[in-house]
């Protein structure tokens, strides 16, 4: 991966809530620059949606680019709203997404983060993910972004943690963990 500066990475995202916990979580070892372009997401598995996006985020900046995709599986629903969370927020908010599970005992839920790496248009993306079992509840807490406030682990909602617990506990640490491990060993 020479053409690659393993200091600066290119990481395409319009969630500035997403960026700042990425950059929170990787510190110092790893900085990231920004751009956001719109990127149209196809329909598909988690890891097809990821690796599309990578590909076209890398033709848009003929580079090398990190891209990132959140997913929120219902056990109940076979794994719906899945990669399809962000219409399901916006369409519903916190309490309509809690309503969805009011028929099932069921309230398990993981979150899914993929992060996809690109060394440029052409290269093949590879994929770091990492996944926290949870459940939905009735909203609580002031803090976070999205589904934090019905995302329940160990008891307290990410909406309840601070940053740093959150970030220890939560698919987007375990994701990034695994692409530090890759960095390291690839660079
Ligand atoms: O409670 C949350 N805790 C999180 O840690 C978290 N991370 C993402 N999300 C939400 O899940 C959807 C993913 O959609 P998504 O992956 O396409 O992201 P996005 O469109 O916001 O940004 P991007 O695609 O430009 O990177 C969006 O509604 C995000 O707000 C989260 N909600
Ligand atoms: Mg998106």
């Amino acid at each position: 991966m020479s053409s690659t500066n393993p200091n600066m990475i290119n990481f395409i995202t319009g969630n500035k809530n997403k960026l700042a916990e990425t950059r929170a979580i990787l510190g110092d070892v790893v900085q990231l620059s920004n751009q956001n372009i719109e990127i149209l997401e196809i329909q598909g598995s988690l890891e097809e949606i990821a690796r599309d996006k990578c590909q076209k985020a890398a033709l848009a900046v003929n580079g090398p680019v990190l891209t990132e995709d959140s997913a929120l599986e219902f056990r109940a629903l076979k794994g719906l709203p899945g990669p399809y969370i962000k219409c399901f927020y916006s369409a519903l908010g916190n309490d309509g997404l809690h309503k969805l599970l009011a028929a099932y005992d069921d309230k398990v839920a993981t979150a899914v983060c993929t992060f996809a790496f690109s060394a440029g248009p052409g290269s093949e993306p590879l994929l770091f993910q990492g996944r926290t079992q949870g459940k939905i509840v009735p909203k609580r807490g002031e803090g976070g972004f999205g589904f934090d406030p019905i995302f329940e682990v160990d008891g307290q909602t990410y909406a309840e943690m601070s940053i740093t617990h959150k970030n220890m506990v939560s698919e987007r640490s375990k994701a990034l963990e695994k692409l530090q491990n890759w960095l390291r060993n690839t660079v």
